[in-house]
């Protein structure tokens, strides 16, 4: 059997000391993956390795066979990263130069003409040359998103990108997604959001709690109401 698309075997991380992942494996072929968790269960790390930006201390990590921390320029077509803040992806003030840096680090040709097209394809031609800090915090999460997807990566990790905007613009760039050719894993600690997916998985305090299909939404969700309707705090306790 070929490997499968998302492979991560037995992924362990710590950081500053701290495991925040422990035994984490995850092998998939599904077209929508949904990492479910709480507060600091270990969501964002994991999407930092599926994404290569954060090395393993253990373990093995393939995304459509490529060591995505090692080999970055084969990272950036295998899997783009969309996270909740736009601020802490964007780089350059203009948004032409920031949809042409992911381009030219992959090594793609006729950069400015690629460029054109990814915003022309969403009637956005005239922000070639806007300054990014002048945008509001959707239209930057639309740049990231373009930017992302001048990629064409096979995997797109979303870590909560739409949390922070309005329904109408969280509807619409979902929208976009939802109609776009590659596999989608999403970070959620809402288990609505990815109760049909095909496949989830359920983190806590780093480790794998459940995996499965829509029966690992509803168990979480069940937890999730258990824990809320008691008024134990120590939970949150670092
Ligand atoms: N840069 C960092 N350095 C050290 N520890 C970190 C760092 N980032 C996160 N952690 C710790 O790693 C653990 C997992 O954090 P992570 O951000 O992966 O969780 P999360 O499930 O995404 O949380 P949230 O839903 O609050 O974003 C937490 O205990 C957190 O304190």
């Amino acid at each position: 059997m070929p490997d499968p698309l998302i492979d991560l075997d037995a992924v362990r991380v710590s950081r500053e000391g701290r495991v925040t992942l422990d035994d984490v494996s995850l092998r998939s072929d599904a077209r929508r993956i949904g990492v479910l968790g709480r507060n600091g269960s270990g969501k964002t790390t994991l999407a930092r390795v599926i994404a290569g930006l954060q090395e393993v201390e253990d373990g093995r990590v393939r995304i459509a066979g490529i060591d995505v921390a090692r080999d970055r320029r084969g990272a950036l077509g295998a899997v783009g990263i969309l996270f909740q803040n736009p601020d802490s992806q964007i780089i350059f003030p203009a948004v032409g130069e920031e949809l042409a840096f992911g381009l030219t680090q992959l090594g793609a040709g006729d950069v400015p003409n690629r460029v054109a097209e990814i915003l022309a394809q969403f009637g956005r031609s005239d922000w070639h040359d806007a300054a990014i800090h002048r945008l509001s915090q959707g239209q930057k999460q639309l740049v990231c998103l373009m930017a992302v997807l001048a990629m064409a990566p096979r995997v797109i990790v979303l870590d909560e990108p739409f949390a922070g905007l309005d329904i109408p613009t969280a509807m619409h760039l979902r929208r976009v997604l939802e109609g776009i050719d590659a596999t989608l894993v999403q970070i959620t600690h809402d288990p609505a959001s990815v109760a049909d997916y095909e496949a989830l998985i359920w983190l806590d305090g780093g480790r794998v709690q459940a995996q499965g299909g829509a029966e690992v939404a509803r168990a979480y969700a069940e937890r999730m109401a258990q824990i809320g309707a008691g008024d134990d705090l120590t939970h949150l306790s670092g």
